[in-house]
């Protein structure tokens, strides 16, 4: 579950006083997610989604998510812009964290997508990037691949080989392959940098909605389709590659944006940078997060088994 901070009705009924939403009906901790506190928020209005930013969000970065979000809302792409008080503020303190309320969208989230699914999502990643490309503000990518060296190590060698003997190695020696052939060429521009399918909203095959954009940053365009398909093709313990919803991922990609054969090729060396970044954000939680707390932990070997998969298979998987 992922509500960090308690919100009190008192103090929400006094938030929602800002805006011209209507009057508190009911506040409900949401379990999913990791990274931050979200309630469903229901009004005599309408309905809303209250985040409420913790451990990895800075508030300094909240500017250039709203930034983005406003940016594709605008364009008139699916996605939760945060509603704006009286005054025109969207980023506000409540409990003592930054907290916005945001549009609720429609939809359910995925856990096990098809591939008209997969086809759908990842012509909805490129109709994103075409819109992205005139948004101005920058974001280094703060999980990116300047920071994987340091983070391993941060990890330590004891702890990486506690959760799985030979791990701190395994992880050194694909990051210099990464760090070797890593794509710097390939454009840049803002990315999401997370949509794994519990970020894409759904109805039917229909791309209802994209959320969760609290990593989005500005890094090679193409990286954001490679971190798509190392969470949206395996199953969650990342044993088993499924081939046709990788084939759709670029399907409905290339719809919109040409893939052409480089951009296959690099994908390759993207998604075994992918698997080392979530692996390594997965192994710090997993150390650092006690085993009775409420979140629910990650399994960084999740990540492993795809990474193997990658190195096994080689650029063939993206022909
Ligand atoms: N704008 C939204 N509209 C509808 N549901 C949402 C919206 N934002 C979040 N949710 C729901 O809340 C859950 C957790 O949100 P998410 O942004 O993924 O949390 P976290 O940032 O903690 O990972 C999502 O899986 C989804 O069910
Ligand atoms: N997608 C990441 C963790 C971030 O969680 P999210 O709920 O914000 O998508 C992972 O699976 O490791």
């Amino acid at each position: 579950m992922a509500v960090y901070t308690q919100v009190s009705a008192e103090a929400l009924s006094a938030f929602l006083a800002r805006y011209d939403c209507g009057d508190l009906v009911s506040a409900k901790g949401i379990a999913e997610g990791v990274e931050n506190t979200n309630y469903l928020v229901d009004t005599t209005q309408d309905r809303f989604i209250l985040t409420l930013y913790e451990k990895r969000v800075a508030a300094e970065d909240l500017p250039f998510f709203m930034g983005l979000l406003d940016h594709l809302a605008a364009k008139g792409l699916a996605v939760p812009p945060a509603i704006k008080d009286r005054q025109g503020v969207e980023i506000q303190e409540l409990e003592g964290r930054p907290a916005c309320l945001i549009k609720f969208l429609p939809g359910v989230s995925l856990s096990h997508p098809t591939p008209a699914q997969a086809l759908a999502a990842g012509r909805a990643m490129a109709e994103m990037h075409v819109a992205l490309d005139d948004f101005a503000q920058v974001r280094i990518n703060t999980m990116g691949i300047g920071i994987w060296g340091e983070s391993l190590s941060r990890c330590g060698r004891p702890n990486m080989d506690s959760i799985h003997p030979g791990l701190f190695d395994r992880v050194a020696s694909a990051l210099t392959e990464v760090e070797r052939d890593w794509p710097a060429y390939l454009p840049v521009s803002a990315i999401h940098a997370d949509l794994f399918p519990d970020n894409v909203l759904m109805r039917g095959d229909e791309v209802s909605g994209l959320i969760d954009f609290y990593f989005a940053c500005t890094d090679i365009r193409l990286y954001d389709l490679a971190v798509m398909h190392t969470s949206w093709c395996f199953d969650t313990e990342g044993r088993n590659y499924d081939p046709a919803i990788g084939a759709a991922l670029l399907e409905g990609y290339g719809t919109v944006i040409d893939l052409a054969g480089g951009d296959r090729s690099a994908l390759h060396i993207l998604s075994m940078g992918a698997c080392v970044r979530f692996l390594l954000s997965r192994a710090w939680d997993w150390l650092n997060t006690p085993a009775d707390a409420l979140v629910t932990r990650k399994d960084p070997l999740a990540y492993l088994r795809r990474l193997e998969f990658y190195q096994q298979a080689g650029a063939t998987t993206f022909q």
